[in-house]
């Protein structure tokens, strides 16, 4: 199976005045797999996901969604032509009925998905007969998730899809996520939700003050990230950590805690070196986000 990218960016910037919202940012999303973009509030997760789309012009660098050219208005035609996107604003037309406004949409797609729709529609329990402008928020996000997975999109991508969302529904959206990448969609979808990220999400990219702070598969998260924690002998020197797989360090007193990608063992045998007691422990993607994006020492 190939992994090529469904999307890929290089030193995208935007600046809203002297707002820097998003940084330098330089990623890929691949394909086939669920992507979760993780981030605090305002961290720039918007403003990346609308550059994505070809809705605001980055200030600086270049991004490409399915090959084509986000800062380019036609090709970024293309792009919202061709991937299915679920934000913010719904963007449904409120004066059709939910049962008229699935209708309307399928006649544009030939590889909509009558089990998908059917099966949403029942989990959802979506009020056919009523205006789209009389239901409630969560069930609107409902309906623009319906309309957005039965149309078998190459690309989805959906900006807090669970915001609003009961937690029966955010189970049931998790799940159809899993389900519509099973059958071959590649998804993006930003969060500050580390359960659902934890839960669905392949790879992990985490954006902190517009500044692209992790990248890596959650497997390999969970398998080779460490914290090690080091006391220092009462007499000897605090290790220094310039080492290969230190992510993130935080001194205080004799102890520093040190976040570690891989090399755990070069790095504890580092501090032993220095008589240092060491303890390692594993890490969830809780800990590592809390650690690299809070404003402690
Ligand atoms: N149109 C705008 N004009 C000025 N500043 C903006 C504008 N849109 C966003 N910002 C600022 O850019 C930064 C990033 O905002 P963005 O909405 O991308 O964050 P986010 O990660 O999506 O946050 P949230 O989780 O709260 O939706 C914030 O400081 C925000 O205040």
């Amino acid at each position: 199976m190939t992994y090529e990218p469904v999307i890929e960016t290089h030193g995208l910037t935007k600046h809203y005045g002297s707002v820097e919202a998003v940084r330098e940012l330089s990623l890929t999303v691949e394909r086939r797999r669920i992507t979760g973009f993780l981030g605090r509030n305002g961290a720039g997760k918007s403003t990346t996901i609308k550059m994505l789309l070809g809705m605001i012009r980055p200030t600086a660098g270049t991004g490409r969604v399915l090959g084509y050219d986000v800062a380019d208005p036609a090709q970024s035609l293309e792009i919202r032509r061709r991937i299915a996107y679920v934000g913010e604003d719904k963007g449904l037309y409120g004066y059709m009925t939910v049962a008229e406004l699935i209708r309307f949409t399928r006649a544009f797609y030939p590889d909509w998905r009558p089990e998908i729709e059917a099966r949403l529609l029942k989990d959802y329990q979506l009020p056919l007969g009523r205006k789209v402008k009389a239901i409630s928020k969560g069930m609107r996000t409902k309906l623009a998730l319906l309309l957005a997975l039965a149309r078998r999109p190459e690309l989805v991508i959906l900006d807090e899809p669970s915001e609003g969302l009961d937690p029966v529904s955010i189970e049931e959206l998790l799940q159809a996520l899993q389900e519509v990448r099973d059958a071959g969609t590649s998804v993006f979808f930003s969060s500050h939700q580390l359960s659902e990220v934890e839960r669905i999400a392949d790879r992990v990219l985490m954006i902190d003050r517009g500044k692209l702070v992790m990248n890596t598969l959650l497997d390999d998260l969970l398998n080779n990230y460490r914290n090690i924690t080091v006391e220092s002998a009462a007499q000897g020197p605090m290790p220094t950590f310039d080492l290969a797989g230190v992510e993130r360090i935080r001194v205080r007193g004799r102890q520093a805690r040190v976040l570690a990608s891989s090399n755990v063992e070069g790095i504890v045998a580092h501090a032993r070196s220095f008589d240092a007691v060491v303890q390692v422990t594993p890490v969830n993607l809780r800990d590592v986000f809390l650690d690299i994006v809070r404003d402690v020492p």
